[in-house]
C-alpha cells in the first residue's frame, strides 16, 4: 500500500500531493503600520484549477501572494505552498512555482535571449530551451533589449521567465495588464490549458469579465477578509437576485431562516433588490406572504452583482438598517463586516 492510501485503501489527503490543496493558508493576518491588509484570511486551492483572486485596487490581493512566494512574512497565521512553508523554504517554492509579480524587475539592459540564459542556471536542465519556445511564440525579437521593449511585450518576457520550467504552480499578479485583447485572450486560454493538465494557476485580478472566462474557483477579496469563496458554477447556481414589490417602501421583511443569507440590500421606490445565496422555496414563499408586499421575483445573479455585493453590500446593508431604524426593522442578515 502506498504511504498515500489509509488502512482502508482511500486516499489520505494529509499525505497524497494530488489529493492535498496545492495551496492552503490559515487565518493569515497582515498588519502594517496603520493599515490591516489582510484579516483571517482561510483558502484552499485544490490541483488542476485556475483560482481567482478577484477584488478592488487595495483589497489585499497582492500581500497574499507576497506572503505565499515567501517575499513577506504574515503577522500571524500559517501558509502551505507545494507542501512547503513560504516563511522557511521561500527559495525553493520561489525555484518550484512560476511568479510573476504586479510589477516585474529585470535586469533591462539584457536582451531578451539574454535574460533567459541567465535564469537558465538557476533551473534543472531543459529551462532555456522552453523560454526560447515561449519568446518565439510571443514574437518577441531575442536580440532586443528588455529596457526597448514596449510594456506589453515586457510582460511577455515575464511570462515567459515563468513558465519556461512548466511549473506546477503559477502564481500571477494582475497577469494581463499591458497585454493587449488578443495576446489577453491568448494568455486566458492557455492557462485553462495548463489547468486541464493537472498544473495549478493562482492568478489576483479586478477585472471580472476575465475571471468569469477562465476561473474554476474565485474568492472575492474586500479589505483584507475573503467574502466568499467556491467553485465559480455552484456560487453562480446558489446566488439569485430577488426582487419584492412592495405596497409601501418602509416595510419591514422578515428575516430570512437557514441556510439563505442576504448579501446585499437596496431600495429603491416601492422594489426591494436583494442579493440571497441559497434562496430555498421556504423562505421565497415567506418572502411572498409577507404583509405589504405584492411580488417576488427572483433571476440568477452575475458574477458581477456577486462582486459588488460582497464589496458593497456592507455599506448597502448598513444603509437599510439606518433607513429603518425609525421604523424599527429586525435585524438584517449581511456578509461579515
Ligand atoms: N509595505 C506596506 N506598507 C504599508 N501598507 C502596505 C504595504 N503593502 C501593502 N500595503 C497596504 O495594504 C493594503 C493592500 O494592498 P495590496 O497591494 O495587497 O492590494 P491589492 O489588492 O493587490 O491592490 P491592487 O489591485 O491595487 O494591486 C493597501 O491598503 C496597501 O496600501
Amino acid at each position: 500500500m502506498s504511504s498515500a492510501t489509509n488502512e482502508t485503501g482511500s486516499r489520505d489527503p494529509a499525505t497524497d500531493d494530488s489529493v492535498a490543496p496545492v495551496i492552503s493558508t490559515n487565518e493569515i493576518e497582515m498588519h502594517f503600520s496603520g493599515c490591516d491588509a489582510l484579516r483571517g484570511v482561510n483558502l484552499a486551492v485544490r490541483r488542476g484549477t485556475v483560482f481567482a483572486l478577484l477584488g478592488e485596487n487595495g483589497a489585499g490581493k497582492t500581500t497574499l501572494i507576497r506572503i505565499l512566494t515567501g517575499f513577506q512574512p504574515p503577522s500571524s497565521g500559517t501558509a502551505r505552498v507545494c507542501g512547503m512553508d513560504p516563511t522557511r523554504q521561500a527559495l525553493e517554492i520561489r525555484r518550484r512555482i512560476g511568479y510573476v509579480s504586479d510589477s516585474p524587475t529585470m535586469y533591462d539592459w539584457m536582451k531578451v535571449d539574454e535574460i533567459g540564459w541567465f535564469t537558465a542556471g538557476f533551473y534543472p536542465d531543459g529551462y532555456l530551451e522552453g523560454y526560447r519556445d515561449l519568446i518565439g511564440r510571443y514574437e518577441l525579437p531575442p536580440t532586443r533589449r528588455i529596457r526597448e521593449l514596449s510594456k506589453g511585450q515586457r510582460a511577455k518576457v515575464a511570462l515567459s521567465l515563468a513558465l519556461a520550467h512548466d511549473p506546477e504552480l503559477l502564481i500571477l499578479d494582475e497577469p494581463t495588464s499591458g497585454l493587449d485583447p488578443l495576446v489577453r485572450r491568448e494568455f486566458l486560454e492557455s492557462m485553462i490549458d495548463r489547468a486541464a493538465t493537472g498544473r495549478t494557476v493562482l492568478l489576483s485580478s479586478h477585472q471580472i469579465s476575465e475571471v468569469e472566462r477562465v476561473a474554476d474557483e474565485i474568492a472575492i477579496v474586500h479589505q483584507g477578509r475573503v467574502q466568499l469563496t467556491g467553485v465559480l458554477a455552484d456560487l453562480r447556481q446558489s446566488i439569485s437576485e430577488v426582487t419584492v414589490k412592495l405596497h409601501d417602501p418602509l416595510t419591514t421583511l422578515p428575516s430570512l431562516t437557514q441556510p439563505s443569507q442576504i448579501l446585499s440590500e437596496q431600495t429603491s421606490g416601492r422594489q426591494r433588490r436583494m442579493i440571497v445565496r441559497d434562496l430555498t422555496p421556504e423562505n421565497e414563499a415567506l418572502l411572498s406572504s409577507s404583509y405589504g408586499v405584492f411580488d417576488v421575483a427572483h433571476r440568477s445573479a452575475s458574477l458581477e452583482e456577486l462582486f459588488v455585493a460582497c464589496t458593497r453590500g456592507v455599506d448597502a446593508t448598513k444603509a437599510i438598517a439606518a433607513e429603518h431604524e425609525a421604523a424599527p426593522a429586525p435585524p438584517v442578515q449581511g456578509v461579515t463586516p
